[in-house]
């Protein structure tokens, strides 16, 4: 029994287990996962006092044969161990993810949001490109099922070959993707090397910084042919990684809620009607005046974020800690959904109610920075390793568009839909189904249909900038 420990035990959904767990062992006790040790928190008190005040302890990620080593080369970030290297890269990424990017790349989200928008306005069922593919099988491999041997260390005698062969060809097929992009930059570079005019971009960010010599030294290289290529593509495939599953897995998720919850909707069209008209589209700097939309995503961030139990930290030496002893190499699980759903933090915590955010005018990064008894949600993480994406994710941005230009509408209660009757046509709210979880990373909701539908005559129009 020592061998397997609780694996067998957490079930489909260990956020629910690990929470009911919690609610009778308290907000802080182990779990034998196999040979693994895992602690689970849930309370913004441990966690505060764990991840963020013991942050230079709790900040490593134990290493993944397939996931860090194979899939990435044993060069990626987010799954990096917290080391002198990490340590390098980490005023890199903030760089290119902050605050200061977000507004200098405000041309290049418009753009984005700006077809996103023009698809769901031509209601395109959306192709399925080949860079979605690959993302998505990038994650899916993430998987706990496929990483059994980290927890029985036993299997690494048996290679799953089949497994690494997926993984492997995933990378090559990432890495031709990636590399097709570096290249067109440094094409475009050496063409007009002088051109100050050119847009900002991410990968010219990394690029330089390889000129100055900052990342040169990280990456021993496998093809001599590709070393100019391949340094900054890890950073760029972890940019990729971790930031478009969580955030359509967000969007997802709270297109889903708001079309069963028409009152929040109709709340959130009237303060855009008044603050921003019918004439012009929301911007970036829109995001201070329009407070109930960002009490709404700080709320669908609580009700589902996409993580359900964040991005296991890890912990490589022993600490104590009232009491109890967490010793070394042991896994720290952020049980978020356990935090979300606490009564005592959040009344009702079973609703979806925007107006508990209502008081909370900082964003998410800062107060994911201050007294964790302040935050308003977890689903960014904690401590040293809270999301370099926070600034980036421009949920409320995304969101205050998409509500501008569309009513959200339950597929599902349009009666004569053809889509309908496998949804359950008896005109009441379906209610979301939490049940659909990948362990270990995004969690989606079931397959769910939502129509959308045109607020103004003018929206395509001021889409593609004519009436603006
Ligand atoms: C709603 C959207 C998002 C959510 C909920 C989310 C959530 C998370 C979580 C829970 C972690 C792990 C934190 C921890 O270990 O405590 C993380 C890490 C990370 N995220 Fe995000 N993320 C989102 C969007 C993004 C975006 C848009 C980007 C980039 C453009 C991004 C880049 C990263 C990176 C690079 C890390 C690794 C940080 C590290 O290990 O030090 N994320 N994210």
């Amino acid at each position: 029994m020592y061998f397997i420990g609780h694996f067998f035990q957490i079930g489909h959904e260990p956020h629910k287990r690990f929470t009911k767990w919690a609610r009778s062992l308290g907000d802080i006790y182990s779990v034998q996962m196999g040979q693994q040790n895992w602690i689970i928190l849930t309370s913004d008190k441990v966690v505060g006092e764990l991840l963020q005040q013991r942050g230079g302890k709790y900040s490593t990620r134990l290493p993944s044969h397939y996931t860090f080593q194979i899939l990435t080369r044993g060069k990626g970030y987010a799954g990096s161990p917290y080391n002198e290297r990490y340590k390098k890269l980490t005023p890199i990424m903030h760089k290119i993810l902050g605050q200061r990017s977000v507004r200098e790349n405000s041309d290049l989200l418009n753009d984005e949001f700006r077809i996103l928008m023009q698809n769901l306005c031509q209601e395109s069922e959306k192709a399925k490109d080949e860079f979605e593919d690959l993302m998505r099988q990038h994650l899916e491999i993430s998987k706990t099922t496929n990483r059994l041997s980290e927890f029985f260390p036993i299997l690494k005698w048996f290679p799953n070959n089949k497994l690494q062969n997926t993984i492997i060809e995933n990378r090559d097929s990432l890495e031709a993707f990636l590399g097709k992009l570096v290249k067109e930059v440094i094409d475009d570079n050496e063409k007009k090397p002088y051109d100050n005019e050119k847009k900002p971009c991410v990968i010219r960010g990394l690029l330089h910084k390889k000129d100055e010599g900052i990342l040169d030294d990280l990456d021993i290289i496998y093809l001599m042919d590709r070393i100019y290529l391949v340094n900054p593509i890890y950073l760029i495939n972890e940019i990729f990684a971790a930031g478009t599953d969580t955030v359509s897995a967000s969007l997802t998720w709270l297109t889903a809620t708001l079309a069963n919850i028409p009152h929040v909707q109709s709340k959130a069209h009237q303060e855009l009607d008044r603050v921003i008209g019918q004439s012009r589209i929301p911007e970036v700097s829109d995001e201070q005046n329009i407070p109930y939309i960002r009490a709404i995503i700080k709320e669908s961030q609580r009700y589902c974020g996409p993580l359900y139990l964040g991005v296991p930290h890890g912990i490589e030496e022993d600490d104590e800690y009232n009491g109890y002893h967490i010793p070394a190499n042991s896994v720290v699980i952020l049980n978020q959904y356990g935090i979300h759903m606490d009564e005592n933090r959040y009344e009702n915590s079973k609703e979806f109610k925007p107006d508990r955010f209502l008081g909370f005018t900082e964003s998410s990064a800062t107060l994911a920075n201050g007294k964790y008894e302040n935050r308003d949600h977890f689903a960014f993480g904690a401590g040293r390793r809270l999301c370099t994406g926070i600034h980036m994710a421009c949920i409320t941005y995304g969101v205050s568009r998409l509500l501008w230009c569309f009513k959200i509408e339950n597929a599902s209660s349009l009666g004569n839909d053809e889509n309908a009757s496998s949804l359950g046509n008896d005109g009441k709210p379906i209610p979301i189904n939490l049940n659909k979880v990948r362990f270990g990373i995004t969690v989606w909701p079931e397959e769910y249909k939502v129509r959308f539908v045109k607020r103004h005559d003018n929206v395509e129009k001021v889409l593609s900038g004519q009436s603006q």
